[in-house]
Formats: structure tokens, sequence, C-alpha cells
């Protein structure tokens, strides 16, 4: 893990990602404070990770299995860096009013003006299905503790699930521990830790 309190960068920089680390344990704290309730319609593969990345970081999770979604499902894995789809991602929060996200190395937040990077994360994660379907959900409940910031609580949501997975590399073999691990640093993540590598920047 990164220490972004030490290191060469303008002062202006190191301060607005001191900022966003507040926030972002502002968010995890609140959500542990106020467990909501997050309704999740999701399938079987995902269903488990989801539901203990939510309890894990302290939110309650309610599972609803989504019998219809065979006959639509459309996801694929992306070959290109997630900070390639900037543009795409800044025109669709525009023509939606929605807040996007773009996961991957840097995951990308935008609500069509502001575009920030959360750079936490490990490579390894991608080996563990559901954990973008996890980190989804764990936005969701980053959102319904500051409904009205929803650009930020989306970049503190994706940090702070990047973080967690960085923890639990340190303390993993491969893809099975490091799911284990995952859910424990969620658990575990103090103010400290947050404060020094929540790592969110401007793009
Ligand atoms: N190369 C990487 N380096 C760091 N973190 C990564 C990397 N790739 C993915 N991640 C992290 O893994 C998490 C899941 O992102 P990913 O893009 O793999 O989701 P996904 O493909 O939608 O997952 P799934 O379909 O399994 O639910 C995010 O928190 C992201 O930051
Ligand atoms: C592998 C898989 N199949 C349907 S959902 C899922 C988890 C990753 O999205």
């Amino acid at each position: 893990m990164e220490d972004k309190t030490q290191g060469h960068q303008p002062k202006n920089i190191v301060e607005s990602t001191k900022s966003w680390a507040r926030q972002a344990w502002a968010h995890l704290e609140s959500v542990r404070q106020a467990s909501p309730l997050i309704q999740c319609i999701t399938n079987f593969v995902s269903m488990d990770l989801v539901a203990n990345v939510l309890l894990s970081a302290g939110a309650s999770p309610a599972m609803i299995s989504c019998v219809e979604e065979k006959k639509h499902t459309q996801g694929a894995d992306s070959t290109h860096e997630s900070t390639d789809a900037v543009a795409a991602a800044k025109s669709l929060a525009q023509t939606s009013g929605s807040i996007v996200a773009v996961s991957g190395a840097v995951d990308i937040v935008t609500d069509g003006q502001r575009v920030v990077g959360a750079q936490n994360g490990v490579a390894m994660l991608q080996k563990i299905t559901a954990t973008g379907c996890s980190v989804t959900a764990l936005i969701a409940a980053f959102v319904a503790i500051d409904p009205s910031r929803p650009f930020e609580a989306t970049a503190t949501a994706l940090s702070v699930f990047g973080l967690a997975g960085e923890i639990g590399m340190s303390k993993a073999n491969g893809p099975a521990s490091l799911r284990a691990n995952l859910i424990d640093a969620l658990h575990g993540l103090d103010r400290t830790t947050v404060l020094q590598h929540a790592n969110v920047s401007n793009i």
C-alpha cells in the first residue's frame, strides 16, 4: 500500500487526496453506524460475496435472485484500460443524468463534469468472481448514507473496497485466500489505514 501522506506531489494534490480519504472514512463510519438496508437483485454466482461484502462493511444485505437474468445476460470482460473509457463515461453521465463508474486498475467515476480515479485495488480481484457486483453493492450502501452526494459516495466506496483488497492481498496466497482476507479487511478497516492509504485523485 502506498502512503499518500509521503512523497513529492504538489501540495494541492496531496490536500485533495487527504480530503478524499477523510470522506472515505466518514462514509465507512456512517455505513457502520446506520447499517443501511441494501436490496440486491442478483444471481446465485454473485449472491454470497455481495452479501458478505455488505455485511463486513457494516450494511444490511437483502438478497433476491434474478431468475429472468438468463434472457438478458450481456456482461463481458474488457481488455481495455478503464482510463480508455473516460470520454464515453462522461458522455453517458451527461445524457443519463447519472453517476458513471468504470472499474479496472483505476476505477473511473464521473458525474459528466468532474472525473476522479480511485487508484486502490489489486489485479488479483479479477480472479474472484463477483468483485465488481460486490463493489457495486458497496456503492449503493455508501450512497444510501450520503444520498445528496452520489459522486463522492461512489468514489469513496470504490477506494475503500480496493484498499480492503490491498490489505487482503498482503495476507493472501491466491484468489481463494484473497476472498476471505478481503472480507476480513473490510470488517477491520480502521481510521488510520483509510486516512493514509485511500487514494482518490482528479483525472
Ligand atoms: N488491475 C487491477 N488493479 C487493481 N484493482 C483492480 C484491477 N482490476 C480490477 N480491480 C478492482 O477489482 C474490482 C472489480 O473490478 P472488475 O473490473 O474486475 O469488475 P467486474 O469485471 O465487473 O467483476 P465481476 O464481473 O466479477 O463482478 C474493482 O474494485 C477494481 O478496482
Ligand atoms: C461468472 C458470473 N456469471 C454470472 S454473474 C457472474 C459473476 C461475475 O459478474
